[in-house]
């Protein structure tokens, strides 16, 4: 794996031709498949499920597939998508009553587990659940939709963030999501993020391999 993750969002993906896309995007070099599930109540959009995830390991895809839940409530759907083939599996704070259960429940399926903040969402529910999470995923737009511009309090959220993960000693991902493109994919990395969600700016585009290989180029002028 790259030090550095690119992770395609299918929501912006051609859904006609799902296990295509997926595909070519991850021989253009992402590294994980990001899944947006959506209920039309935690956000307001409705998209895909464990159906889905299955569908995309029955049709061959190996790679990690970053099941990120925008549903409210949260338990009963996990160990659906931990049968389905989910890798790791995040949500939202403020949709579980239990947080260190739900990422007890999470782990107990033999996924990785994550919390996952919206832009206003503060940062405390970190406490006393660090040791749990191998993720954390900040939200730079509202959820709900793709095509949004990047929030740019994101970049002190993942300041703040890169810095307590730093400063626990764990083994913890920071992943972006939201108006991630070639154009401020170094200064989000400059700011801590290691894991980069990008929809609209690969799915639809002519050249996935050209786009990708940019962000990696702008990665690698990244500074401290
Ligand atoms: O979770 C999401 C929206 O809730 C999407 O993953 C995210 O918005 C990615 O799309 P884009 O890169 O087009 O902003």
């Amino acid at each position: 794996m790259n030090e550095n993750w690119i992770a395609p969002s299918i929501l912006s993906a051609n859904f006609a031709k799902l296990g295509e896309e997926v595909d070519n995007v991850l021989a253009a070099g992402a590294d994980i498949v990001h899944f947006d599930v959506m209920d039309n109540h935690f956000v307001p959009n409705l998209t895909i499920g464990p159906l889905v995830c299955e569908a995309l390991r029955k049709h061959g895809v190996t790679a990690p597939i970053d099941v990120h839940l925008m549903i409210e409530p949260v338990d009963r759907i996990i160990p659906d998508f931990a049968k389905a083939g989910a890798s790791i599996i995040t949500f939202h704070p403020e949709a579980s009553v239990h947080i260190d259960r739900t990422l007890q429940l999470i782990k107990d399926n033999g996924c990785k587990a994550g919390l996952v903040f919206n832009p206003g969402t503060p940062l405390h529910y970190l406490d006393y659940v660090m040791d749990k999470l191998d993720m954390i995923l900040l939200m730079s737009v509202n959820p709900g939709f793709g095509g949004q511009s990047f929030i740019p309090s994101a970049l002190t959220k993942l300041r703040e963030v890169r810095k307590k993960i730093d400063d626990s000693g764990l083994n913890i991902r920071l992943e972006i999501d939201g108006g991630v493109n070639g154009a401020n994919i170094r200064a989000i990395k400059e700011a801590g993020a290691d894991t980069f969600v990008a929809g609209s700016a690969i799915f639809g585009k002519p050249d996935y391999k050209q786009i990708i290989d940019d962000m990696r180029a702008e990665l690698a002028k990244a500074g401290k």
